[in-house]
């Protein structure tokens, strides 16, 4: 009998290799009644509708219309039997992708030969965050779950959870999984490198196993179920790695489309089949442009970086596709919102695209984890390069020597990482893509393995880049905010801040590539005169973090909130989480949130978004 979920995996895992090979069910007909094989989970047996029971749920908006709507008309063309005649496309065993099932590859492969794989994914100080203040809000908010075992992803999810060596959910899964498994919109927030991408993974993956769909109605066209959305290329890449893994065996097929990589291929995999399409917004316009992709059978929509998704530059392209194409309404589809930063005028934004939601903040919201030391060096503009190339020097020499010494703790920090992973990589962010250019030629000149990323490479020249720097090959990588969200690089130990970002919010998921899933890092900042604007979002963010603020950057923060600060966040980035219980949402005519009213207030509506950022250096992310 297992006495451990770890063991109850184990026993799966040994049943499952142990069962005979014409005993697989594939996913299109796990919900049909058991023939001689009887299902893993009863479970498994129902509809999506099962899954509400089980949460406990019941509120109005998911037990009633919004499921019963147009959700089951999704439901309704299914059970037609039988393979498509031609083209691609999932619930079919002879002509689409099902037919490649047993020949997917292993998206494990290569964490076997990873030289620095560590036996547990647990993180060096995982618990530290058990401690951490959760807020919900929200109509029903479903109880979160302590440990994977209590949350029914599925037999094969859990295989792959384990293959992923994580022990329990991190806090952001105990609350988001049973949420978004529960049918519910969410907006999540939580700290970088805290495990988002995977709270809004399992419950897609899991949901589309058990749910019931009708084919696509036509060939050559992908009809994904699930849309996730990020700001950048290698971000996208990312998260279409990781929910392979996730999906791996389930017969849920992820297939991801980008700019700056031939469209050709892209479309070829979207031929065969694509139950979840991971995109940026640009290459997505373009194929649902040419006709390639309809977004007519979306159920799941998961916006990653969702605040960078909603703010100015990718919000016109984000409303063509959730708005204004053949994507079914709030409501009808799921949605999911997560990011490590909510402003509230993009919290007052997302109410166009979501349903009734729950708000989730795990910590609080923009902050970052104490799990990051985090020093700010006053230094000139002119002095810049000789201090980096000090500090450079000090790490390669392990914190031993060199006139730039951060006492003992930087010299703890810097040992551990090398000892750990022998290899420590630096990430060098700058302002501008000449400036990277420039800063990467300079450290080549001087001896220091760097290379560079930006929005003005090639993608094959962005792609080579980061696999030199993640490889340890090129231990140096200096990057525009390209590089600034969601990327995931295990063995970054130092984040330079070159440059320190116009927008705190940048800052805080720069700093974010390091100390991530419980490990931690240290981040350095080269301020100057010319970031007076965001010393005092500076200064509260390290406080509010258990950080030393040195007393000169407590002076420049006490002047600029005397002189009014050019920072977006003003004075309420600290006050509050969910914008909706603030006084001023209530006035602003949507009043009725608590009571279950429809919240879209479109464009120009009294509760939209008005106040775009100013000048928020955001030139290079794009993609
Ligand atoms: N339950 C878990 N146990 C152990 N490690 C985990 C767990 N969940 C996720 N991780 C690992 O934590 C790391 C960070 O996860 P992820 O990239 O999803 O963070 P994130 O919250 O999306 O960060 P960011 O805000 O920077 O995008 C990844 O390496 C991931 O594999």
């Amino acid at each position: 009998m297992p006495t451990s979920w770890a063991d109850s995996v184990s026993a799966a895992e040994n049943l499952a290799a142990a069962r005979p090979r014409s005993s697989y069910v594939p996913p299109h007909l796990r919900n049909k009644p058991p023939s001689t094989d009887p299902p893993a989970h009863a479970s498994y047996a129902g509809p999506a509708a099962s899954v509400q029971d089980q949460s406990g749920y019941g509120g109005p908006n998911v037990g009633g219309s919004r499921w019963s709507g147009p959700r089951n008309d999704f439901r309704s063309g299914y059970g037609g039997g039988g393979g498509r005649g031609s083209g691609g496309g999932w619930n079919n065993r002879t002509g689409g992708w099902d037919r490649g099932r047993d020949r997917e590859a292993n998206p494990f492969a290569d964490d076997d030969a990873e030289p620095f794989v560590e036996p547990e994914n647990s993180g060096i100080n995982f618990d530290a965050y058990e401690d951490i203040p959760v807020e919900t809000s929200g109509d029903n908010v479903p109880p979160p779950v302590n440990t994977f075992a209590e949350i029914d992803l599925g037999e094969a999810v859990n295989l792959n959870i384990r293959r992923c060596k994580y022990v329990k959910p991190t806090p952001v899964q105990k609350h988001a999984i049973p949420i978004a498994l529960a049918g519910r919109d969410l907006m999540a927030c939580a700290q970088t490198g805290s495990g988002k991408t995977a709270a809004f993974c399992f419950p897609i993956i899991s949901g589309i196993m058990r749910g019931q769909f009708p084919r696509p109605p036509r060939p050559r066209v992908a009809f994904p179920l699930a849309l996730i959305l990020s700001p950048t290329r290698e971000l996208s890449c990312q998260i279409h790695d990781e929910a392979k893994k996730f999906a791996y065996q389930t017969g849920v097929r992820v297939v991801v489309a980008y700019g700056g990589a031939p469209i050709n291929q892209q479309l070829r995999e979207l031929e065969r089949g694509a139950h979840i399409l991971v995109a940026t917004p640009g290459r997505l316009v373009d194929l649902l442009e040419r006709a390639r992709v309809s977004l007519q059978m979306i159920r799941y929509l998961a916006l990653d970086e969702a605040d960078r998704m909603l703010d100015m530059g990718f919000e016109p392209q984000i409303r063509k596709i959730v708005q204004q194409m053949d994507m079914p309404p709030p409501g009808v589809r799921q949605t999911m919102l997560f990011s490590a930063t909510f402003p509230k005028e993009i919290q007052r934004l997302a109410l166009d695209f979501l349903s009734s939601y729950i708000f989730l903040a795990v910590g609080r919201v923009g902050s970052s984890t104490d799990l990051i030391v985090q020093r700010v060096e006053y230094v000139q503009e002119t002095d810049k390069r000789s201090h980096l190339m000090d500090l450079l020097h000090a790490q390669r020499a392990n914190g031993s020597h060199g006139k730039w010494n951060y006492q003992k703790l930087l010299v703890e920090i810097l040992m551990t990482v090398v000892f750990n992973y022998q290899q420590a990589l630096t990430l060098v962010f700058v302002e501008t893509k000449k400036g990277a250019d420039s800063l990467e030629h300079w450290l080549c000149m001087n001896g220091f393995p760097a290379t560079a990323i930006h929005g003005d490479r090639t993608q094959q020249e962005r792609e080579y880049a980061l696999r030199s720097f993640k490889t340890g090959n090129t231990p140096i990588l200096v990057a525009t905010d390209v590089a600034a969200r969601g990327l995931d690089i295990p063995h970054v130990a130092h984040v330079v801040n070159f440059d320190i970002p116009n927008d705190i919010d940048d800052y805080v998921h720069r700093i974010g590539r390091t100390g991530r899933a419980g490990k931690s890092g240290l981040a350095t900042a080269f301020f100057n005169e010319n970031n007076s604007s965001v010393a005092r979002s500076l200064a509260d963010l390290m406080q509010e973090a258990n950080q030393e603020v040195p007393a000169w950057l407590s002076r420049y923060a006490a002047r600029s909130s005397h002189g009014g600060s050019k920072n977006r966040r003003g004075g309420n980035r600290f006050g509050g989480r969910d914008f909706r219980k603030d006084s001023s949402f209530n006035r602003g005519g949507v009043t009725d949130y608590y009571g279950g009213a429809n919240m879209s207030s479109g464009y120009g509506a009294p509760g939209g978004y008005a106040a775009p950022y100013g000048d928020t250096g955001v030139t290079s992310a794009w993609d």
